[in-house]
């Protein structure tokens, strides 16, 4: 039983959200599902993780799975797109929309400045396995996780960072073994492909992510935002360097030169910067 003071955040469907001691916890709650996403899901995954985002007391989100499932005691991650809510043209939602909205998801965890652990406590399969690679750091259940990638086997893929992320991570072969032919394969063989941080007996796996994330909250706040920004900007192009560069201008802001260059033009006068050092 844990003994961290989780505080109700709000109230969702399919998801729950709590916070505590500087950490948001977001978990699936479909357990009898395998913790399958549909529209709805990833409309409250988004506006959970934007209000962590916005909230200056979090530094580290764990993206965990409540479980385990009252059928059949599996546990599980997150089981990927709920294969009944898909139509024709793709997933619907109850307002009948064709979208699913996991993909916007996923960038906000990929550009959040803030640290995202995936807490993986059974399955992660299909678009649940990408959004633990998306995520910063995996945290996996020794006797419950399972990593699968049933991507092929419903033409529902990932071409983003499911795959190519993945292959970065793993190497080339490794991702297309996972993905072209959909084996299991446990917390140790992930963390022996290098995508599992460390693997935990399941019973220590809640309170380990939550020591990891204090550890992290211990560190500078900014270096860990721009070490973030700074690693995912080789692999996301004009977009890495756009997320980067505007921690940078925040930077900018805080100098002596900035204060002039807006001072000056609300006095509507030209900027005097002849004072300010040429920093080599
Ligand atoms: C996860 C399993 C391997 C677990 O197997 P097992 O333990 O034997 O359990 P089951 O008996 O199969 O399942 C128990 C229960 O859960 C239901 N269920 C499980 N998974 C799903 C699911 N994904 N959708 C709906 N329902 C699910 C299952 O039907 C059972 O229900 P009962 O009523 O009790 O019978 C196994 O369950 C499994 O393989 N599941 C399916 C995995 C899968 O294929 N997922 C989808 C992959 S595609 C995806 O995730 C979308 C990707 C995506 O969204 C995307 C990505 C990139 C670009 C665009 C998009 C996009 O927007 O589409």
């Amino acid at each position: 039983m844990s003994s961290i003071d989780w505080k109700t955040v709000k109230e969702y469907e399919d998801i729950t959200y709590k916070k505590s001691g500087g950490v948001a916890r977001i978990a699936f709650n479909r357990p009898n599902v395998r913790n399958a996403f549909r529209p709805n899901t990833t409309s409250e995954l988004y506006d959970a993780f934007y209000d962590a985002q916005e909230d200056t007391s979090i530094g580290v989100v764990l993206l965990s799975a409540e479980g385990p499932s009252t059928k059949d005691g599996v546990y599980s991650f997150c089981s990927g797109g709920d294969q009944k809510s898909r139509g024709h043209q793709g997933y619907v939602g109850d307002d009948g929309r064709h979208r699913l909205n996991i993909l916007e998801v996923q960038r906000l965890i990929r550009f959040m400045p803030k640290v995202v652990i995936a807490v993986v406590p059974g399955w992660a399969v299909g678009g649940g396995h990408s959004l633990h690679v998306v995520c910063d750091l995996t945290l996996a259940s020794k006797e419950h996780a399972i990593f699968k990638q049933t991507d092929a086997d419903v033409t529902s893929f990932d071409g983003g960072y499911g795959s190519a992320y993945l292959a970065k991570m793993v190497g080339q072969k490794k991702a297309r073994e996972i993905f072209f032919l959909g084996r299991n394969y446990s917390a140790q063989d992930a963390y022996e492909m290098g995508m599992v941080n460390a693997v935990i007996p399941h019973d220590d796996l809640e309170d380990t992510a939550y020591e990891w994330a204090q550890e992290i909250l211990e560190k500078s706040p900014t270096s860990i935002k721009m070490l973030k920004f700074a690693m995912n900007l080789t692999d996301d192009g004009m977009v890495g360097q756009q997320v980067f560069a505007g921690e940078a201008t925040r930077l900018a802001y805080m100098t002596d030169e900035a204060k002039e260059g807006r001072d000056a033009f609300l006095e509507k006068r030209k900027p005097d910067f002849k004072n300010i050092k040429w920093m080599p």
